[in-house]
C-alpha cells in the first residue's frame, strides 16, 4: 500500500529540501555531448526558491541567461534512509509539475570550474510548482507527457518514459547519502529543449491531464 501523508498537500510550506537530478534524459545527454551519467547527478535547491501559480517568475538582475526546465516532481511521504529500489515507491506521497529554472550564465562557468551550482539553481522563484498530486491519481509516473511553451511556442515536449534514472532509482540512490523527509521534493530532470527566456515572456507547461501552469516573467 502506498504511503499516505495527510500533510503532503502542504509540501511547499513543510518541505525541508528540494533534491534535483541533472542530465536524466538521453536526448539531453546527446544534445549536450556529455557522457551518459553512471549514477544520478544530484544537487540541492533551497525551499525559498518555491513559487506558486499567480506569482511572477522574477529574473535576478545578477543573471544574463536563465533557462526553463519542465520536470516531474516527486513528493516524499515519510522519512526514508537506505531504502532499496524495490521499496522506494512506498515512500512517495505524490507528485507535482515543476520548473527547475536555471541560470545558465552561472551554471556554465560553475560546471567548467567544478564549483557548486547553488546560486544558479537556488535563486528566489527558481522552483515554480503545481498543486500536490496524490499518488492515487498517477497510474504510472514513468509514462507522463511533459510540455512547455514560451509565448505560445512549443519549446519542450518529452515523456517521463525516457528518464534514465527512474523514480525508485533516484530515491534509493539519494537515500544512501541523506535522509529524505516527508514533503521533500525531488526534481527528476528535464527533457531536451531547455533554453533561455526573458522578462515579459509567458511560460506555460503541463503534465498529462494532471497539471497545467501559467507564469508571467518579470525583471527584478
Ligand atoms: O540544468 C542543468 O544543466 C541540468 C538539469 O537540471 C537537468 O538536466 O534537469
Ligand atoms: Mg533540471
Amino acid at each position: 500500500m502506498a504511503c499516505q501523508n495527510q500533510n503532503a498537500a502542504n509540501f511547499l510550506s513543510n518541505g525541508k529540501k528540494i533534491v534535483g537530478v541533472a542530465l536524466n534524459y538521453m536526448d539531453v545527454v546527446l544534445a549536450r555531448n556529455v557522457p551518459v551519467p553512471k549514477e544520478p547527478l544530484v544537487f540541492l535547491k533551497p525551499t525559498s526558491s518555491y513559487l506558486q501559480e499567480g506569482q511572477p517568475i522574477v529574473l535576478p538582475k545578477v543573471f544574463t541567461k536563465v533557462a526553463y526546465e519542465v520536470e516531474l516532481g516527486v513528493v516524499i511521504g515519510k522519512p526514508c534512509k537506505n531504502v532499496s529500489k524495490a521499496d522506494a515507491m512506498s515512500y512517495v506521497a505524490g507528485y507535482c509539475l515543476a520548473l527547475d529554472l536555471t541560470a545558465q550564465c552561472n551554471l556554465g562557468p560553475a560546471r567548467a570550474a567544478g564549483h557548486p551550482w547553488t546560486l544558479g539553481k537556488g535563486f528566489d522563484t527558481s522552483t515554480p510548482v503545481s498543486q500536490f498530486i496524490p499518488i492515487e491519481k498517477v497510474t504510472d509516473p514513468h509514462n507522463l507527457p511533459l510540455w512547455l511553451t514560451v509565448n505560445g511556442d512549443l519549446k519542450q515536449n518529452g515523456c517521463t518514459a525516457d528518464l534514465i534514472f527512474k523514480v525508485p532509482d533516484i530515491i534509493s540512490y539519494v537515500s544512501k547519502y541523506m535522509t529524505l523527509e516527508a514533503n521533500d521534493l525531488i526534481l527528476t530532470g528535464t527533457p531536451n529543449g531547455a533554453d533561455a527566456f526573458k522578462a515579459g515572456d509567458v511560460i506555460q507547461c503541463g503534465m498529462a491531464d494532471l497539471a497545467k501552469l501559467t507564469f508571467q516573467v518579470e525583471a527584478e
